[in-house]
Protein backbone atom coordinates (compact mmCIF):
# COMPACT_ATOMS: atom_id res chain seq x y z
CA UNK A 1 0.00 0.00 0.00
CA UNK A 2 1.30 3.47 -0.36
CA UNK A 3 2.26 5.64 2.40
CA UNK A 4 0.21 9.21 1.40
CA UNK A 5 -3.49 8.56 2.05
CA UNK A 6 -5.12 10.02 -0.58
CA UNK A 7 -8.39 10.79 1.75
CA UNK A 8 -7.02 11.91 4.85
CA UNK A 9 -7.80 10.83 8.27
CA UNK A 10 -10.72 12.43 10.13
CA UNK A 11 -8.19 14.06 13.07
CA UNK A 12 -6.09 16.28 9.57
CA UNK A 13 -7.62 19.62 9.49
CA UNK A 14 -8.63 19.22 13.19
CA UNK A 15 -9.86 23.28 14.24
CA UNK A 16 -10.83 24.19 10.68
CA UNK A 17 -14.73 24.08 10.74
CA UNK A 18 -16.46 24.01 6.85
CA UNK A 19 -20.22 23.16 6.05
CA UNK A 20 -20.26 19.71 5.62
CA UNK A 21 -17.65 18.50 7.84
CA UNK A 22 -18.08 16.35 10.79
CA UNK A 23 -16.32 15.99 13.72
CA UNK A 24 -13.61 18.01 11.83
CA UNK A 25 -13.14 15.10 9.70
CA UNK A 26 -13.60 14.29 5.62
CA UNK A 27 -16.39 16.66 4.22
CA UNK A 28 -19.24 14.23 4.61
CA UNK A 29 -21.14 12.82 0.94
CA UNK A 30 -24.19 12.57 2.59
CA UNK A 31 -26.25 14.19 5.56
CA UNK A 32 -28.00 11.94 8.33
CA UNK A 33 -31.53 11.74 7.16
CA UNK A 34 -34.32 10.89 9.77
CA UNK A 35 -36.64 8.27 8.98
CA UNK A 36 -37.62 5.11 11.30
CA UNK A 37 -37.13 1.76 10.06
CA UNK A 38 -40.91 0.25 9.84
CA UNK A 39 -40.85 -3.04 12.15
CA UNK A 40 -40.22 -5.62 8.90
CA UNK A 41 -36.99 -3.87 7.99
CA UNK A 42 -35.82 -3.43 12.13
CA UNK A 43 -36.76 -7.07 12.76
CA UNK A 44 -34.72 -7.85 9.22
CA UNK A 45 -32.12 -5.85 10.13
CA UNK A 46 -32.00 -7.32 13.84
CA UNK A 47 -32.06 -10.53 12.29
CA UNK A 48 -29.08 -9.75 9.16
CA UNK A 49 -26.82 -7.66 10.10
CA UNK A 50 -25.08 -10.18 12.48
CA UNK A 51 -24.91 -12.48 9.78
CA UNK A 52 -24.00 -10.20 6.94
CA UNK A 53 -22.87 -7.16 7.98
CA UNK A 54 -19.48 -6.11 7.69
CA UNK A 55 -18.90 -3.82 10.66
CA UNK A 56 -16.51 -0.98 10.26
CA UNK A 57 -12.78 -1.52 11.58
CA UNK A 58 -9.67 0.85 10.16
CA UNK A 59 -7.74 -1.97 8.85
CA UNK A 60 -7.64 -4.11 5.89
CA UNK A 61 -9.73 -6.78 5.01
CA UNK A 62 -9.69 -9.73 2.96
CA UNK A 63 -12.53 -9.92 0.58
CA UNK A 64 -12.19 -13.62 0.09
CA UNK A 65 -12.30 -14.83 3.66
CA UNK A 66 -15.10 -12.29 4.60
CA UNK A 67 -17.07 -13.70 1.27
CA UNK A 68 -15.78 -17.82 2.04
CA UNK A 69 -14.85 -17.66 -1.61
CA UNK A 70 -12.53 -16.41 -4.88
CA UNK A 71 -15.03 -15.05 -6.60
CA UNK A 72 -14.87 -11.32 -8.32
CA UNK A 73 -15.76 -8.63 -5.68
CA UNK A 74 -17.78 -5.78 -6.46
CA UNK A 75 -18.58 -2.53 -4.34
CA UNK A 76 -21.83 -0.45 -4.45
CA UNK A 77 -21.78 2.82 -2.95
CA UNK A 78 -25.13 4.44 -1.26
CA UNK A 79 -27.33 1.58 -1.98
CA UNK A 80 -30.45 3.55 -1.22
CA UNK A 81 -33.72 1.39 -0.23
CA UNK A 82 -31.43 -1.58 -2.26
CA UNK A 83 -33.80 -2.25 -4.97
CA UNK A 84 -31.33 -2.25 -7.76
CA UNK A 85 -28.54 -4.13 -5.33
CA UNK A 86 -30.87 -6.54 -4.67
CA UNK A 87 -31.97 -7.66 -8.37
CA UNK A 88 -28.05 -6.74 -9.72
CA UNK A 89 -27.22 -9.76 -6.33
CA UNK A 90 -29.54 -11.77 -7.71
CA UNK A 91 -29.11 -12.04 -11.71
CA UNK A 92 -25.47 -12.30 -11.12
CA UNK A 93 -25.09 -15.00 -8.38
CA UNK A 94 -21.20 -15.52 -9.34
CA UNK A 95 -20.32 -12.09 -8.15
CA UNK A 96 -19.69 -10.75 -4.44
CA UNK A 97 -21.32 -7.72 -3.79
CA UNK A 98 -20.40 -5.45 -0.42
CA UNK A 99 -23.16 -2.87 -0.75
CA UNK A 100 -21.84 0.70 1.65
CA UNK A 101 -24.96 2.52 3.14
CA UNK A 102 -25.32 5.33 6.08
CA UNK A 103 -29.38 5.43 5.84
CA UNK A 104 -30.84 3.35 8.38
CA UNK A 105 -33.74 2.36 6.94
CA UNK A 106 -31.99 1.94 3.85
CA UNK A 107 -30.36 -1.14 4.96
CA UNK A 108 -33.09 -2.28 7.13
CA UNK A 109 -35.18 -2.35 3.19
CA UNK A 110 -31.86 -4.08 1.91
CA UNK A 111 -31.66 -6.93 4.67
CA UNK A 112 -35.23 -7.91 3.76
CA UNK A 113 -34.49 -8.59 -0.15
CA UNK A 114 -31.38 -10.41 1.20
CA UNK A 115 -33.68 -12.51 3.17
CA UNK A 116 -36.23 -12.86 1.08
CA UNK A 117 -34.31 -13.63 -2.19
CA UNK A 118 -31.93 -15.65 -0.04
CA UNK A 119 -28.54 -14.27 -1.29
CA UNK A 120 -25.73 -15.26 0.11
CA UNK A 121 -23.38 -13.12 -2.24
CA UNK A 122 -24.43 -9.40 -1.33
CA UNK A 123 -23.15 -8.00 2.14
CA UNK A 124 -23.49 -4.46 4.06
CA UNK A 125 -21.86 -1.96 5.57
CA UNK A 126 -23.34 0.55 7.38
CA UNK A 127 -20.32 3.81 7.69
CA UNK A 128 -19.00 6.05 5.75
CA UNK A 129 -18.13 4.88 2.17
CA UNK A 130 -14.84 7.28 2.22
CA UNK A 131 -13.74 5.76 5.20
CA UNK A 132 -14.88 1.23 4.16
CA UNK A 133 -12.54 1.96 0.63
CA UNK A 134 -9.96 4.03 2.97
CA UNK A 135 -9.55 1.83 5.49
CA UNK A 136 -10.66 -1.76 4.83
CA UNK A 137 -10.60 -2.64 1.15
CA UNK A 138 -6.75 -3.42 -0.05
CA UNK A 139 -5.68 -2.03 -3.36
CA UNK A 140 -5.98 -4.16 -6.41
CA UNK A 141 -9.61 -5.98 -4.60
CA UNK A 142 -12.06 -4.59 -6.58
CA UNK A 143 -13.44 -6.11 -10.11
CA UNK A 144 -16.15 -3.41 -10.01
CA UNK A 145 -17.05 -0.20 -8.71
CA UNK A 146 -21.10 1.11 -8.87
CA UNK A 147 -22.66 4.18 -7.80
CA UNK A 148 -25.73 4.60 -9.06
CA UNK A 149 -27.50 7.86 -8.75
CA UNK A 150 -25.02 9.26 -5.86
CA UNK A 151 -26.71 12.64 -3.99
CA UNK A 152 -26.17 15.19 -6.73
CA UNK A 153 -25.84 18.17 -3.83
CA UNK A 154 -27.07 20.60 -7.07
CA UNK A 155 -26.51 23.85 -5.27
CA UNK A 156 -22.77 25.64 -6.27
CA UNK A 157 -21.97 25.66 -2.92
CA UNK A 158 -22.60 22.15 -1.96
CA UNK A 159 -20.52 20.38 -4.59
CA UNK A 160 -18.11 20.23 -2.50
CA UNK A 161 -19.59 17.28 -1.40
CA UNK A 162 -20.46 15.00 -3.95
CA UNK A 163 -18.80 11.81 -3.85
CA UNK A 164 -17.31 12.03 -7.22
CA UNK A 165 -14.35 13.95 -7.11
CA UNK A 166 -10.63 13.61 -8.06
CA UNK A 167 -9.13 12.72 -4.49
CA UNK A 168 -11.79 9.52 -4.06
CA UNK A 169 -11.78 8.66 -7.54
CA UNK A 170 -8.03 8.18 -7.38
CA UNK A 171 -8.56 6.38 -3.45
CA UNK A 172 -11.23 3.95 -5.40
CA UNK A 173 -9.26 3.53 -8.48
CA UNK A 174 -6.46 2.31 -6.42
CA UNK A 175 -8.74 -0.46 -5.04
CA UNK A 176 -9.64 -1.44 -8.47
CA UNK A 177 -7.74 -4.57 -9.87
CA UNK A 178 -6.22 -4.10 -13.51
CA UNK A 179 -9.55 -4.26 -15.71
CA UNK A 180 -11.83 -3.79 -13.63
CA UNK A 181 -14.43 -1.01 -14.24
CA UNK A 182 -16.15 1.79 -12.45
CA UNK A 183 -19.50 2.24 -13.19
CA UNK A 184 -21.41 5.36 -12.49
CA UNK A 185 -25.07 7.01 -13.28
CA UNK A 186 -26.97 10.21 -12.65
CA UNK A 187 -30.13 11.88 -13.52
CA UNK A 188 -28.44 15.32 -13.17
CA UNK A 189 -26.64 16.78 -16.25
CA UNK A 190 -24.07 18.34 -14.92
CA UNK A 191 -23.19 16.23 -12.53
CA UNK A 192 -22.59 13.41 -14.91
CA UNK A 193 -20.49 15.75 -17.11
CA UNK A 194 -18.32 15.96 -13.64
CA UNK A 195 -18.08 12.35 -13.79
CA UNK A 196 -16.91 12.27 -17.28
CA UNK A 197 -14.26 14.99 -16.37
CA UNK A 198 -13.42 13.24 -13.05
CA UNK A 199 -12.76 10.22 -14.38
CA UNK A 200 -11.06 10.94 -17.39
CA UNK A 201 -8.54 13.03 -15.46
CA UNK A 202 -7.45 9.80 -13.18
CA UNK A 203 -4.47 8.34 -15.20
CA UNK A 204 -4.92 5.25 -14.00
CA UNK A 205 -8.67 4.82 -15.53
CA UNK A 206 -8.98 4.76 -19.46
CA UNK A 207 -12.87 5.25 -21.02
CA UNK A 208 -15.17 2.20 -21.97
CA UNK A 209 -16.84 4.18 -24.37
CA UNK A 210 -16.55 7.77 -26.22
CA UNK A 211 -17.96 9.86 -23.69
CA UNK A 212 -21.13 8.18 -21.99
CA UNK A 213 -21.97 4.77 -22.13
CA UNK A 214 -25.22 2.88 -23.35
CA UNK A 215 -26.79 1.61 -19.91
CA UNK A 216 -25.52 -1.81 -19.74
CA UNK A 217 -28.34 -4.98 -19.37
CA UNK A 218 -26.48 -5.24 -15.73
CA UNK A 219 -27.92 -2.36 -14.30
CA UNK A 220 -31.76 -2.76 -14.16
CA UNK A 221 -34.27 0.69 -15.03
CA UNK A 222 -35.50 1.59 -11.89
CA UNK A 223 -39.35 3.20 -11.61
CA UNK A 224 -38.17 6.47 -10.52
CA UNK A 225 -35.44 5.91 -13.62
CA UNK A 226 -38.39 4.80 -15.87
CA UNK A 227 -41.01 7.98 -14.90
CA UNK A 228 -37.95 10.38 -15.53
CA UNK A 229 -37.15 8.74 -18.91
CA UNK A 230 -41.10 8.70 -19.61
CA UNK A 231 -41.20 12.90 -18.79
CA UNK A 232 -38.11 13.17 -21.20
CA UNK A 233 -35.38 13.12 -18.29
CA UNK A 234 -32.20 12.12 -19.20
CA UNK A 235 -29.78 9.24 -17.71
CA UNK A 236 -26.38 9.39 -18.00
CA UNK A 237 -23.81 6.24 -17.29
CA UNK A 238 -20.27 6.58 -17.39
CA UNK A 239 -18.07 3.56 -17.49
CA UNK A 240 -14.37 3.37 -16.98
CA UNK A 241 -11.98 0.49 -16.65
CA UNK A 242 -8.54 0.20 -14.79
CA UNK A 243 -5.31 0.04 -17.39
CA UNK A 244 -3.95 -3.29 -17.47
CA UNK A 245 -0.11 -3.07 -15.79
CA UNK A 246 2.36 -2.53 -18.83
C1 LIG B 1 -29.68 9.53 -4.05
S1 LIG B 1 -29.45 8.08 -3.12
C2 LIG B 1 -29.37 6.83 -4.40
C3 LIG B 1 -29.57 5.45 -3.87
C4 LIG B 1 -29.49 4.30 -4.87
N1 LIG B 1 -28.15 4.13 -5.40
C5 LIG B 1 -30.50 4.45 -5.97
O1 LIG B 1 -30.09 4.49 -7.13
O2 LIG B 1 -31.69 4.52 -5.67
C6 LIG B 1 -27.76 8.19 -2.57
C7 LIG B 1 -27.48 7.30 -1.40
O3 LIG B 1 -26.09 7.35 -1.10
C8 LIG B 1 -25.92 7.31 0.32
N2 LIG B 1 -24.61 7.88 0.61
C9 LIG B 1 -24.18 9.13 0.30
N3 LIG B 1 -22.91 9.30 0.70
C10 LIG B 1 -22.52 8.13 1.27
C11 LIG B 1 -21.31 7.69 1.88
N4 LIG B 1 -20.25 8.49 1.96
N5 LIG B 1 -21.27 6.44 2.37
C12 LIG B 1 -22.34 5.62 2.29
N6 LIG B 1 -23.51 5.97 1.72
C13 LIG B 1 -23.60 7.22 1.22
C14 LIG B 1 -27.10 8.11 0.84
O4 LIG B 1 -27.41 7.78 2.19
C15 LIG B 1 -28.21 7.69 -0.12
O5 LIG B 1 -28.93 6.59 0.35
Amino acid sequence: MSDTPLIQPANVGEGVYEEGREGYGHIKSYVRRAGRMSSAQENYYAEMMPKIGLVYASQPIDLAAFFGRNNPKVLEIGTGMGETTAKIADANRDIDYLGVEVHVPGVGALCKQIAERELTNLRICQHDAVEVVRDMLPEDSLDGVHVFFPDPWHKARHNKRRLIQSPFVALLASRLKPGGYFHCATDWEEYAHQMLEVLSGEPTLVNSSEGFAPRPDYRPLTKFENRGLRLGHGVWDVIFRKKQLA
